[in-house]
């Protein structure tokens, strides 16, 4: 386990040279899993809800323009999604009690009502955001390794209310679903894909 930091660069960076060094070690990854904790959008993903994302988005990667926010897919360069093994995601789900749907990563944490009527109207499967899950599968996509990311809700995603974070909750959600996941991993072979 790393700890990637906070943000989607820093986290693809420390991926990615965990990865490297595994690689040059000759004890390469199977399998890279990003998890934390999240936003969630309501009511669909309350606080101390698991989500793990069936797809996993770079919400804001891309340009403003006055008829709205173009990805940078639509400017003719780069990816802004990744798609975590089906079966695998669907396996970890039944096993941790989440819900899947996207998960959306933000360099900016949303703060308003506004924003989160955007994100969703832009990502209608959307459950949760986040800061690193992108970075982590651009670094996992760089190496040919599958990538899962998994959120543990802390907070609704809307205003600011800094009152309303749940993060030891959260955090106990996660341990208490990745506790359920060892053998869902340990059973898996991406060969079977
Ligand atoms: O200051 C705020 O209003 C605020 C609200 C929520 C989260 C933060 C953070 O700085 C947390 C960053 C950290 O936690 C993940 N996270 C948790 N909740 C969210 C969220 O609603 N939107 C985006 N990221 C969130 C994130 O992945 C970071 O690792 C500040």
């Amino acid at each position: 386990m790393i700890d990637a930091g906070v943000g989607p660069a820093l986290a693809a960076a420390s991926t990615a040279s965990a990865l490297t060094a595994a690689a040059l070690q000759g004890t390469p990854y199977d399998l890279v899993v990003s998890a934390g904790i999240g936003g969630g959008f309501q009511p669909e993903a309350p606080v101390g809800a698991l989500v793990v994302a069936d797809e996993i988005v770079a919400a804001d990667l891309g340009a403003e323009t006055p008829d709205g926010f173009l990805p940078v897919t639509e400017l003719g360069f780069g990816t802004v999604r990744h798609h975590p093994p089906e079966d695998l995601l669907r396996r970890v789900a039944d096993a941790a009690g989440a819900r899947t749907g996207a998960v959306l990563t933000v360099s900016t944490v949303t703060g308003t009502a506004a924003r989160a009527t955007a994100l969703r109207e832009r990502h209608p499967t959307a459950l949760a955001e986040a800061m690193e899950g992108f970075g982590v599968a651009e670094a996992a996509g760089a190496h040919g390794v599958p990538v899962l990311e998994i959120r543990a809700i802390s907070n609704p995603v809307g205003p600011r209310d800094r009152a309303a974070w749940r993060i030891g909750d959260a955090l106990a959600a996660l341990t208490e679903g990745f506790g359920k996941l060892v053998p869902v991993l340990e059973s898996w072979n991406r060969h079977d894909q």
